[in-house]
């Protein structure tokens, strides 16, 4: 009886072994005067044993460049590489990949464990190896005891898991996720993340994980490749995308960011170019405090303050500045009620951050 298994590689120890290249990878879709480019020049390495994230909005070309590693779309121009062989054209059952989708795809009829043992049944794996094999993705996935139920008598996040165990049990090199938690609810997607990314730990297999959920992304990422308009704008770990994004789009749509720009710029900052800060690295003080060694700040007026519960955002326009300009600004409720807040609508403060956290995020156009 065969019960070995995927050797434990944390994922802080991916490899720098490429499990997938992507190079120059573009594709068209539907016929000429109607064309659509959904993926730019895309060039990729992701690292063996790595959880890496396809981020982008809707229609930025994710799910695209997925089922091009997948098999199931073939790139206009480009090439794909899985652990170092050209499967450009592949067929998708040539490619030592399985792709988990966001409807999990269950066969309603089969039990928990025939669907997890479907794939190892058609490639005529023995019996007794299929049951080892089923039984140990199911403890994956904490799903022992589970073995005799129909889809049906699940629950979503239960599902979810079927889905990731029919998907492990076949031990792909690398295993593909296209929105796997879209369908679940906030509460039951968080635990998910959380345990998605301990059984990548545990399993040591690379993964290659699509969502538009950028707090999805930060929470159970090893590296982001943000996508826009079908290219990608930067590839680095959650901190590198969002303590320094590289272009006002990442700046955006990693968290919220405040843009200073043009004039602005160049009388708060000093400085010509495009400038990014994040609404929680400003503290709001009172109109007399002195900036500190390394602080810059600038004047303002608090016109909007929203209560959060776990924090609260302050919408403040500055004086002094040539153009109508406003920052926000976030703070925690550590000693702050509801009722403390209302004070501060309306009152004049100084904006005050440290001179390290600001940055460029383009130069002056
Ligand atoms: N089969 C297809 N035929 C024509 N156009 C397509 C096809 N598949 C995708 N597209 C187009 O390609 C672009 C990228 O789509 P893709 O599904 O890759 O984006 P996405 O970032 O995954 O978006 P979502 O998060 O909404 O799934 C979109 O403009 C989409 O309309």
């Amino acid at each position: 009886m065969e019960t070995t298994q995927t050797p434990v590689q944390p994922a802080s120890a991916a490899g720098s072994r490429v499990a997938v290249r992507l190079r120059g990878v573009c594709k068209r879709f539907g016929s000429a005067g109607d064309q659509v480019l959904a993926v730019d020049h895309v060039d990729l390495d992701i690292h063996e044993g790595e959880f890496l994230t396809l981020l982008g909005p809707s229609g930025s070309g994710k799910t695209t460049t997925l089922r091009m590693i997948a098999g199931f779309e073939l790139p206009t121009s480009g090439s794909i590489l899985l652990d170092g062989r050209d499967v450009t054209n592949a067929p998708p059952f040539e490619r030592d990949v399985n792709t988990v989708f966001q409807d999990y795809a269950l066969f309603p009829h089969m039990t928990v464990a025939q669907n997890v043992g479907y794939g190892l049944m058609v490639r005529k794996v023995p019996k007794a190896e299929r049951a080892a094999r089923v039984r140990e993705a199911l403890r994956t996935v904490r799903l022992e005891g589970f073995e005799d139920r129909k889809p049906s008598q699940l629950s979503g996040g239960q599902r979810q898991r079927v889905a990731l165990a029919r998907a492990l049990v076949n031990r792909p090199r690398v295993l593909l996720l296209d929105e796997p938690l879209g369908a679940l609810d906030l509460k039951l997607r968080e635990q998910m993340q959380v345990e998605l990314k301990a059984i990548q730990r545990e399993v040591g297999i690379t993964f290659v994980f699509v969502t538009h959920d950028q707090g999805e992304a930060l929470a159970m990422s090893d590296r982001i490749a943000v996508f826009n308009a079908g290219r990608i704008e930067q590839i680095g770990t959650p901190a590198e995308v969002y303590e320094r994004p590289a272009t006002p789009f990442v700046a955006g749509f990693v968290g919220t960011s405040n843009l200073l720009s043009g004039p602005v710029a160049r009388q708060i900052l000093g400085e010509d170019g495009m400038y990014s800060i994040r609404p929680e690295k400003i503290r709001l003080v009172a109109p007399d405090t002195e900036p500190g060694p390394g602080e810059r700040s600038v004047l303002g007026t608090v016109r909007e303050v929203v209560y959060l519960g776990s924090e609260t955002r302050f919408v403040v326009t500055l004086d002094s500045v040539p153009e109508p300009t406003q920052l926000v600004v976030t703070r925690q409720n550590l000693h702050t009620t509801s009722r403390d807040l209302d004070a501060y609508r309306d009152t004049a403060v100084r904006l005050l951050w440290r001179a390290d956290s600001v940055f460029r995020v383009a130069d002056a156009g």
